[in-house]
């Protein structure tokens, strides 16, 4: 369930009444989502989300805003917060800070098709082209230098190789982006899996959850889309959808020679992120709510896979 803290009809309406944006018509508690409160609002004139935020750094809320109104002033196909009367986006309710959005169409690929790699590979290309000069500032939070700071809280419950190859990954990459040049930076969505899109048929009816949203390597964000959208369940690269994300990403944004070069790195750093962030909710810190945790395993294997292959080559890129 995603209804942490429940709300009825007349704090809803009373809500809206900051906002010109109608009068209450329905209320749903959406139960997908694990961390915040969701509810589908209808009004008389739009169909509506509102978060309240159960945890998490609340102070860091106005980057979130500050970014998703910046993609959406670019057009961007993502949820821009609605402002009320005053001016003001972030609001309170229920003693939580709360975002009201407009509800976008579709629903979560599973398999995703081509079409839909596509779009989405177009649509993060011209994402990163914008998000480069995006003003805001908010470190990677599970950039290397978390990597390196938390993996020794699972090593424990690893096999001996398992812990070895954890350590080694990290020294890898360590060794490896010392010396690397450096790369084009901008804003990141930080974890845009399946789950965090819409779609309509091939159609791309937006880009949601942006609470890992963070500035940093632009190529990061590349590699968590083709580790989750590009794998099979064996963790193996699959070549159509691969080559699909990428050339419509680079046709929209060219990958620079030290992105080419650090790309398998990248690859094997974003898959061992996500073995060790699933890992920490299993072992370490589960969640207060009942709610069944993502399997480490997979990104165990898909690690796995980019270290004894590699990446497939790059698409030649096609744009600008
Ligand atoms: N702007 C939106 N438009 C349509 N559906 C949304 C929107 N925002 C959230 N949702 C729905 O609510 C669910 C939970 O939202 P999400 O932000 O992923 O929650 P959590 O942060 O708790 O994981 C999503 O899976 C999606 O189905
Ligand atoms: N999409 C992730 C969950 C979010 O990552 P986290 O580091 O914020 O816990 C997954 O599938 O594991």
């Amino acid at each position: 369930m995603a209804v942490f803290t429940p709300l009825d009809d007349s704090q809803v309406a009373d809500f809206l009444t900051r906002f010109d944006a109608g009068r209450l018509t329905r209320l749903e508690g959406v139960p997908s989502g694990t961390e915040n409160t969701t509810y589908f609002v209808t009004t008389d004139r739009h169909e509506l989300v509102l978060t309240l935020f159960e945890q998490g750094e609340h102070e860091e809320l106005p980057f979130f805003v500050a970014l998703l109104d910046y993609l959406a002033e670019y057009k961007l196909p993502v949820p821009g917060p609605l402002h009320d009367r005053e001016g003001i986006a972030l609001q309170s309710l229920a003693d939580k800070p709360a975002l009201l959005f407009p509800r976008l169409p579709g629903k979560h690929p599973r398999a995703p098709s081509l079409g839909q790699c596509r779009a989405l590979g177009d649509a993060l290309g011209r994402m990163h082209r914008v998000s480069r000069r995006f003003e805001g500032s908010r470190p990677n939070p599970r950039d290397l230098h978390w990597l390196s700071a938390m993996h020794h809280r699972v090593l424990v419950y690893l096999s001996a190789d398992d812990q070895t190859l954890m350590k080694n990954e990290i020294d890898d990459y360590q060794s490896y982006f010392a010396e690397a040049e450096p790369l084009p930076q901008g804003a990141l969505h930080g974890d845009l899996f399946r789950d965090n899109t819409l779609f309509e048929g091939d159609r791309l009816g937006g880009i949601i959850d942006f609470y890992n949203g963070c500035t940093g390597d632009l190529l990061f964000d590349l590699a968590i889309v083709i580790n989750d959208w590009a794998s099979d369940s064996e963790g193996r690269l699959e070549p159509a959808r691969y080559a699909a994300i990428l050339e419509a990403y680079q046709a929209r944004r060219k990958l620079t020679a030290a992105e080419r070069d650090a790309w398998p790195m990248m690859l094997r750093m974003t898959a061992l992120r996500y073995w060790l962030s699933r890992l920490l909710v299993v072992y370490v810190d589960p969640p207060a709510h009942d709610l069944s945790p993502h399997d480490p395993a997979l990104f165990r294997r898909i690690l796995g896979q980019r270290l004894a292959h590699g990446a497939l080559p790059l698409p030649e890129e096609t744009g600008s």
